[in-house]
């Protein structure tokens, strides 16, 4: 396989913030590992403060890890030079969640598209014009909606925008932070295919963030499940979605299939709230909501273990001795 075009190891993001009358530290990311390769959709998936978002930040070079590296075709990010940043800015592109937030409403959709262009030195005004008719068209715009004002678009059509933008520079790689999830279900299929459809036909590596298993099953080749921060599985999205080793992982496929009245009760609800990453369980993270734990859960953090399905689990139903349990 080739080499990756963006990569971590070890990646961590600590913040430091005050709780009951105190500083503390808030493991927001600890110890991601991933590469992503040309062509390939990575998928991350988890439930809201898992650290989906702060991963991102980091891949984007948005923010610095506390711990860990990025590289970016091999080189760590943190020693990129000038050069080596806009080359970085130019392939790695992101589409946030909420494209009323992301587009500037003073500035036409034109220019809006035309911004990430400026990290191509020496493209004429009519070089740029074109591009930016031809990525309009490319997400079922029209070429004339350039000179218009993103407030007179639609949530779906703003999204769209977004993703123009993003793919004008011909980028190599799309950072997709729940790029459907502020839109209504009509048009998340819609943007979901344009999605696909750009990923196919310009071969484009894309990390695709959501909360929604089933949306990253569509999307994803691999996918990684986060749970507090923790990666807890990972392996083909194929795999993950109807051979899930961790109850976690369980769980949320229980959550995105859609109800089917005649079905048994999803197998493994998980119990309880969410425990505040401020206050993490010991052993494993997810020992409090699992109902499958065992002793060994609430003391000691499983190691990633070989799954059934090809991929890796943290779960310590996966060592040899639990097998009788499972
Ligand atoms: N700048 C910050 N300062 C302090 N804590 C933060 C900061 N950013 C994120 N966090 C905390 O880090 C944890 C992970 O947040 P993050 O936004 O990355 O999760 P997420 O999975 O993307 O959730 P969501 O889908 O709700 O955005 C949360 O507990 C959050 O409160």
């Amino acid at each position: 396989m080739s080499d990756p075009i963006l990569s971590a190891e070890g990646l961590t993001r600590i913040f430091r913030v005050r709780h009951k009358e105190r500083m503390q530290d808030l493991h927001a990311v600890a110890g991601v590992d991933l590469a992503l390769h040309a062509g390939q959709t990575l998928g991350i998936v988890g439930e809201s403060g898992c650290g989906k978002t702060t991963l991102n930040r980091m891949l984007l070079m948005l923010d610095q890890p506390s711990a860990g590296t990025v590289r970016f075709r091999g080189r760590p990010c943190n020693t990129l030079d000038a050069a080596g940043k806009r080359a970085f800015r130019r392939a790695v592109q992101p589409v946030f969640q909420n494209p009323f937030s992301s587009l500037d409403p003073r500035m036409r959709v034109g220019r809006i598209i035309a911004e990430p262009l400026s990290t191509i030195p020496g493209l004429s005004r009519a070089e740029i014009d074109s591009r930016v008719a031809e990525v309009l068209e490319a997400v079922g715009l029209r070429a004339t909606d350039a000179r218009r004002f993103p407030n007179e678009f639609s949530g779906g059509q703003r999204q769209r925008i977004a993703i123009a933008r993003a793919i004008a520079s011909r980028p190599e790689v799309l950072m997709l932070d729940e790029p459907v999830s502020s839109q209504d279900i009509s048009i998340r299929a819609q943007i979901l295919n344009i999605l696909k459809d750009l990923q196919e036909e310009n071969g484009l590596a894309c990390v695709f963030i959501s909360h929604d298993l089933a949306t990253v099953r569509f999307m994803a080749d691999e996918v990684i499940v986060m749970y507090l921060g923790r990666p807890v599985e990972r392996g083909t999205a194929e795999a993950i979605c109807t051979r899930p080793a961790h109850p976690y992982t369980k769980a949320l496929l229980a959550a995105a299939l859609p109800p089917d009245p005649d079905a048994a009760p999803p197998e493994l609800p998980p119990q309880g709230e969410l425990p505040s990453p401020l206050d993490p369980p010991q052993g494993c993270p997810y020992h409090t909501r699992c109902p499958l734990r065992m002793e060994i859960c609430a003391s000691h953090r499983p190691a990633m273990l070989a799954a059934s399905h090809g991929g890796v689990a943290a779960c310590h139903l996966l060592e040899p001795e639990a097998a009788h349990v499972a």
